[in-house]
């Protein structure tokens, strides 16, 4: 079976509210960066799959001959993943970042292929402008990029996106993304998939088609986490002291439910101090219990402490322990010029095709949080009303 070229791209994105409760059937606010990952695909005559990750330092080749007995279960009981782990040589529970990858990449690959008389052969590569690690998707955006270069290649997709094809695409992310993170909610492959803002409750996906226009920074902590950990330690958190962690999450939920409310009434009637002052409460709250369920970390404290003595509320974003903040800018506070709102489209994509047009996160990254503020470096949230 021989495979063409495929060239896709997909992207990150940052979590207004409801990061970890969403993971437990609470309501998340999520918005699409204008930062994204990026996959090649070309099909070979060499008999050998090669994979390609620069960003982690990884490539990997394997020969076609060795994987086609993983296809089908002759050892009896075991699954696809057990079998690839064995295979690839990774223990249960590693956390290594080109184990994961490789991982999510050959139980895709194996899994969309396990229906042709013999696997194709092929090379992917893989590039990203997101950090990797840092909270803003990069292996949801990794996953569905993964999935629709091989969804297309399996002849399964034309190149022009359906709803129904978009929704496979984030399916088989999903299954991607519990590779890599062990039990995610879905609201990350959900944005790299659709693009645009975002609510998501217990797997429905719900575009906010009116919500204001925000500016918000976006700051990297540089400090290395990784999400599956912090989601299992939330995990045994809850499972340690459920009458303390169950209405922690509830006030999540609350604050996610709230700020949609404002966002919806700040696009309706126009945006007002008193709105800024509670999108800015609910910030704080939210920091607070993010802290409360141990996904805290002191740089991220750092953040909060040194905005707020400018006057700005912060909060964490993705899976926390390190990794991103996001800072909410009001009206009134300056602009890097490189940086006025703009809008972007943001879904996954093929090349060639008619993207998606959806608004998101002006992302411009900032890795020192002194540079950050005094360049007030800005993000543009926002969306058609
Ligand atoms: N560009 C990439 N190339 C290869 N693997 C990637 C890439 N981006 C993300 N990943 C995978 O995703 C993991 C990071 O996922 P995670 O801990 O959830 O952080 P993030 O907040 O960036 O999603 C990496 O360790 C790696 O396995
Ligand atoms: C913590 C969580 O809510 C978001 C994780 O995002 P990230 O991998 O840190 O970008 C987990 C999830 O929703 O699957
Ligand atoms: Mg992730």
């Amino acid at each position: 079976m021989h495979v063409g070229e495929r060239f896709v791209s997909a992207p990150g994105k940052a979590i207004l509210h409801g990061e970890h409760a969403v993971v437990h059937g609470k309501v998340a606010l999520a918005v699409s960066l204008n930062l994204r990952t990026y996959l090649r695909l070309q099909g070979t005559a060499s008999g050998q799959i090669c994979i390609h990750l620069p960003n982690i330092d990884t490539f990997r080749a394997w020969d076609v001959a060795a994987l086609q007995p993983l296809v089908s279960d002759r050892k009896g009981g075991t699954s696809l993943v057990e079998r690839l782990r064995a295979f690839a040589g990774v223990a249960e529970g590693s956390t290594d970042s080109g184990n994961m990858a490789v991982l999510a990449f050959l139980y895709l690959y194996l899994s969309g292929f396990a229906g042709a008389q013999t696997l194709p052969s092929m090379s992917v590569r893989v590039w990203s402008e997101l950090p990797t690690g840092a909270g803003l998707g990069s292996s949801a955006a990794y996953t569905v990029c993964l999935s629709a270069a091989l969804l297309s290649s399996w002849h399964v997709l034309c190149f022009s996106w359906s709803e129904e094809e978009l929704t496979l695409i984030n399916k088989w992310a999903f299954q991607g993304e519990k590779i890599i993170h062990g039990n995610p909610s879905g609201v990350d492959n959900a944005v790299a998939t659709w693009g645009g803002i975002l609510r998501y409750h217990a797997g429905k996906i719900t575009p906010l088609s009116r919500v204001p226009l925000l500016r918000i920074l976006l700051t990297n902590t540089k400090v290395p986490r990784s999400t599956k950990l912090l989601v299992s330690g939330v995990k045994d958190k809850i499972n340690k002291f459920p009458s303390i962690m169950v209405p922690v999450l509830e006030s999540v939920d609350a604050v996610s439910r709230t700020c949609e409310l404002t966002l919806r009434e700040m696009a309706t009637a126009g945006a007002s101090a008193q709105q800024y002052d509670t999108l800015e409460e609910l910030m704080d709250i939210n920091q607070h219990h993010l802290s409360v369920m141990g996904v805290g970390h002191p740089a991220l404290d750092t953040l909060c402490r040194l905005t707020l003595a400018h006057g700005l509320h912060s909060k964490l974003t993705g899976a926390g322990g390190g990794g991103c903040g996001i800072t909410l800018l009001r009206p009134g506070n300056t602009t890097h010029p490189h940086h006025t709102p703009v809008l972007h489209t943001s879904s996954v994509r093929s090349a060639g095709i008619s993207e998606h047009t959806s608004l998101s996160l002006n992302a411009a990254l900032c890795d020192d949080i002194s540079i950050s503020l005094s360049l007030s470096l800005s993000l543009s949230l926002s969306t058609q009303c």
